[in-house]
């Protein structure tokens, strides 16, 4: 009996659905002609003011909140997709995102000029050296924020800067340098990074009452730094300025964390090699110019915007890249300066910019998002 009764509702769902999808089939038919008309007058495809007046006027036709939700939930839900449906009918029509990167073969790499932070042996330029080789004449600057004005000055061709760590992840400071500089990334490179405790060459482990290194470095160390209650660990620029502070120093209880290279640099001895948590320890590192060119084969897209804080705001524009099957690598986020609880996002996308389906997930996100920018496609 009750299987009956199931099989009769399902029936009536069955034709409810029917005439939702003819009802929504015709939405999109009145939506593609929209499109035209937007083709036709230059205005966008999103409009704001628009989307709020018919999700106010859709959830006042249902009473309690659970159906005002989800009601406001489907409708949105129907808006990205039509609006998807209107990009995609723009770039058939040769209305494509907006960038002026300019597709090259290859990356000129020969006879040019590197600039890195820090000082010989840093880490950074272990990064550089993988990625140009001794072809390239590379130099060292003090902060982040000099390498990447060096390239924005013409100074330099290319800067190497951290940008995330597998173990302490975002190196967030090169994440609002990308904002404060019109520098473009176009290639990264991957170090493993192996940490060693260097010490004096008299020295031993029980000596040791200082540690010195860089915060992202004592950070990738904290359980064999934490497991010595005693030791005080130190701040400093970067880890070949701690291996040079020992030796300068003389003092037999100071160590650094630092590469093995910097140590055999600075004639110190390794008092304990892999001091790092995680043995697979890498930093993946962005090569800038500020040039906006790609590689013809660049297969990932950084990019970043703002987003109100409102919610629903990041998960409908992240739509941009459901619909149009553009897959994401990594998301992040940081504060935007003078607006309390605002973000803006720092997205990897998988793609190529010459790509139909990254051109479109482009332009919805460039009309919904503020302060779009294309930080480069590598
Ligand atoms: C269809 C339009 O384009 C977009 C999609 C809307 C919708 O699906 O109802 C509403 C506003 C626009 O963001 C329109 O402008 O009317």
């Amino acid at each position: 009996m009750k299987n009956l009764d199931l099989q009769e509702i399902r029936k009536q769902l069955d034709g409810i659905d029917q005439e939702m999808v003819a009802l929504f089939e015709k939405r999109m038919e009145l939506c593609r002609e929209v499109a035209e008309f937007k083709i036709g007058t230059g205005k966008p495809v999103y409009d704001g003011e628009r989307e709020q007046q018919k999700i106010d006027s859709v959830t006042g036709m249902v009473e309690g909140e659970f159906l005002k939700q989800a009601v406001r939930e489907l409708f949105t839900q129907m808006m990205t997709i039509s609006r998807n449906y209107q990009y995609k009918q723009m770039a058939e029509n040769g209305l494509k995102a907006n960038h002026s990167f300019q597709p090259v073969k290859n990356l000129k790499l020969n006879g040019v000029r590197v600039v890195y932070q820090g000082v010989e042996g840093a880490y950074s330029h272990g990064a550089a050296l993988n990625y140009f080789g001794n072809e390239a004449s590379l130099y060292h600057v003090t902060t982040w924020d000099d390498a990447m004005k060096e390239v924005e000055l013409g100074n330099a061709d290319y800067a190497v800067l951290p940008i995330e760590n597998s173990s302490a992840g975002a190196v967030t400071d090169n994440y609002d340098l990308l904002m404060k500089y019109e520098n473009y990334i176009v290639a990264e490179t991957f170090l493993t990074v192996n940490h060693a405790l260097l010490g004096l060459p008299g020295a031993e482990e029980k000596d040791i009452r200082t540690v010195f290194s860089h915060p992202q470095a004592l950070m990738q160390c904290q359980e064999f730094l934490n497991s010595n209650r005693s030791w005080k660990q130190i701040s400093v620029e970067n880890t070949a300025v701690a291996a040079k502070k020992v030796i300068l120093e003389g003092d037999l209880s100071q160590a650094a964390v630092a590469s093995e290279t910097a140590g055999e640099l600075y004639g110190l001895k390794v008092l304990r090699t892999q001091v790092n948590t995680n043995k697979n320890n890498t930093t993946r590192f962005i090569i800038l110019s500020r040039e906006a060119v790609y590689q013809e084969e660049a297969g990932k897209i950084s990019l970043s915007f703002e987003l109100p804080h409102k919610s629903g705001s990041l998960y409908n524009i992240l739509s941009n890249f459901i619909y149009n099957g553009v897959n994401m690598f990594m998301i992040e986020s940081r504060p935007v300066p003078g607006r309390n609880w605002e973000y803006r996002f720092f997205v990897d996308i998988e793609g190529n910019l010459s790509h139909a389906s990254i051109q479109n997930a482009l332009k919805g996100i460039s009309e919904e998002g503020r302060n779009v920018r294309i930080l480069g496609n590598y």
